[in-house]
């Protein structure tokens, strides 16, 4: 696949509400979701888990019982692209018919 451009964390944050530059001297995105329980948390990521296989870009992700914790970069890019912005956005959409509760 062609190596995607790098946008930076403050143009893919300005199209998604709720995300935030993770800070320190990288360029990445995060999101934490908070969800009812261990098994809606687990459906979202394994929804996610199918896109980030179809688009070929794999979120770094943490998860305690009902919390997902979300960091997007584009490794091959050193920073943020087009695709954390289309992956992010899936997520959200996906986050919202899961249950999301924050
Ligand atoms: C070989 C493979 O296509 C690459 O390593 C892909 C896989 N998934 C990826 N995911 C992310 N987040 N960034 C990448 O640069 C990336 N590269």
């Amino acid at each position: 696949m062609s190596r995607p451009d790098k946008i930076g964390a403050a143009a893919a944050l300005a199209k998604l509400p709720g995300w935030n530059a993770l800070g320190g001297d990288r360029d990445a995105i995060t999101r934490t979701y908070l969800f009812p329980d261990f098994n809606t948390a687990f459906g979202f990521m394994a929804r996610a888990a199918l896109m980030a296989e179809k688009l070929d870009h794999h979120p770094e992700w943490f998860n305690v019982y009902n919390r997902v914790e979300v960091t997007l970069a584009t490794h091959d890019a050193d920073g943020v692209t087009e695709l954390d912005v289309t992956l992010a956005a899936f997520m959200d959409n996906a986050a919202h018919h899961a249950g999301l509760k924050n």
